[in-house]
């Protein structure tokens, strides 16, 4: 379990981290997102004490990181494997000689070393390519044996530097199945710091959307992708939607209970109405599809429809409220269509 507390961390005069206050469970998998510069890589550094905190708290599985003196820290870093972006291999060494080089260092036997690179190769499957040198292998294999050299020394946690970054979509798809095999066979907790929103989606149970060094937004991350708070459309930028100025656009989410069922159309029959369907997506999560659909109603058709969707317990929201800033919410004409919702929203 790893426990942060109002944790803060500058660089001299900036502060790149504040009042940092999450808790990433045992086995889980614990997604960071941000701008550039926003300070993930910082707090990943400084959960494996490769950076210090000048407050709070960073406990991992029970010990203060900052407390730890240079022979502990090592120690400590030894339960802690990590993967970058750009793989970091040593190109005069072999596979073999890459992922059996921590055990080296922590001068394991050969016998044991060699058992420990096999198994690894297999599970992350690239056994045949155990003698080949980095430049003869491609960008995914390159991170099959990073990730095997950080599982050498049968680490807790995997710490993830953008590890797909720099790979094609469909083989950062491969790593992040193979992240999650990790994750499910050996019960690692693993925490990726990434800008793929793919990544986010399909490998992290939740997530903190960081902004300059604050955590803006944390939760489940099916949740926060249907919920699009602030924090995630400042991230991904709010989709440019040609919307019908006639008559009301209600967006309505598609939870993992309702994602296979025909929830529109039914309720169209149902209530013998007509709307215009104006578009949707689904998503495919870790454990579930998930999506939202955008309908636009007439006026008169608010109370059924609202109504409808309340007792199936459907999650639905005004576009025009939610998908504007707080700030722009001032504007006169967006008042008078917010207090005619506000009424609507009263009389349901
Ligand atoms: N060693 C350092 N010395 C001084 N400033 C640093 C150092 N490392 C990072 N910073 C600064 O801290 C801030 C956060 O950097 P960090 O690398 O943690 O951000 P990030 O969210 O991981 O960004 P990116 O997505 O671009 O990797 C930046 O303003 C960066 O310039």
């Amino acid at each position: 379990m790893i426990e942060i507390k109002n944790l803060k961390k500058s660089f001299g005069e900036l502060q790149v981290l504040s009042d940092i206050n999450l808790t990433i469970g045992k086995g889980k998998i614990y997604g960071l997102v941000g701008r550039s510069g926003a300070g993930k890589s910082t707090l990943l550094r400084c959960i494996n004490g490769l950076e210090n905190y000048e407050e709070g708290s960073l406990i991992v599985d029970g010990i203060e990181v900052k407390s730890l003196n240079n022979e502990a820290a090592r120690e400590f870093r030894r339960e802690i494997g990590m993967i970058f972006q750009q793989f970091s291999l040593l190109s005069r060494m072999t596979v073999y000689e890459n992922i059996a080089l921590p055990m080296k260092c922590w001068k394991y036997s050969k016998k044991q070393i060699d058992k420990k690179v096999k198994e690894l190769v297999e599970l992350v499957g690239i056994s045949d390519k155990l003698y080949a040198k980095p430049r003869e292998i491609s960008g995914g294999q390159k991170q099959r044996v990073a990730i095997a050299r950080a599982l050498s020394m049968n680490p807790k946690i995997l710490l993830c530097d953008e590890a797909t970054s720099s790979l094609d979509p469909q083989t950062a798809k491969s790593i992040i199945s193979l992240i999650n095999k990790i994750n499910n066979e050996l019960g690692i907790t693993i925490v990726i710091v990434t800008h793929q929103m793919s990544v986010l989606r399909s490998a992290c149970e939740e997530i903190s959307i960081l902004e300059n060094g604050r955590i803006a937004e944390a939760g489940v991350v099916e949740e926060i992708f249907l919920r699009q708070p602030k924090a995630l459309r400042n991230l991904i930028g709010v989709k440019d939607l040609t919307l019908p100025q006639k008559g009301i656009n209600l967006r309505i989410l598609l939870s993992k209970e309702l994602s296979d069922k025909p929830v529109i159309t039914r309720m169209a029959r149902e209530l013998e109405t007509d709307f215009m369907i104006l578009g949707g997506e689904m998503e495919n999560y870790r454990n579930s599809v998930l999506g939202s659909v955008i309908i636009n109603i007439s006026e008169e058709n608010l109370r059924d429809v609202t109504e409808y969707l309340n007792k199936h317990k459907v999650t639905w929201k005004f576009i025009d409220c939610t998908e504007i800033d707080d700030d722009n919410r001032k504007g006169g004409e967006h008042n008078i269509k917010r207090s005619f919702l506000d009424n609507v929203v009263e009389i349901l």
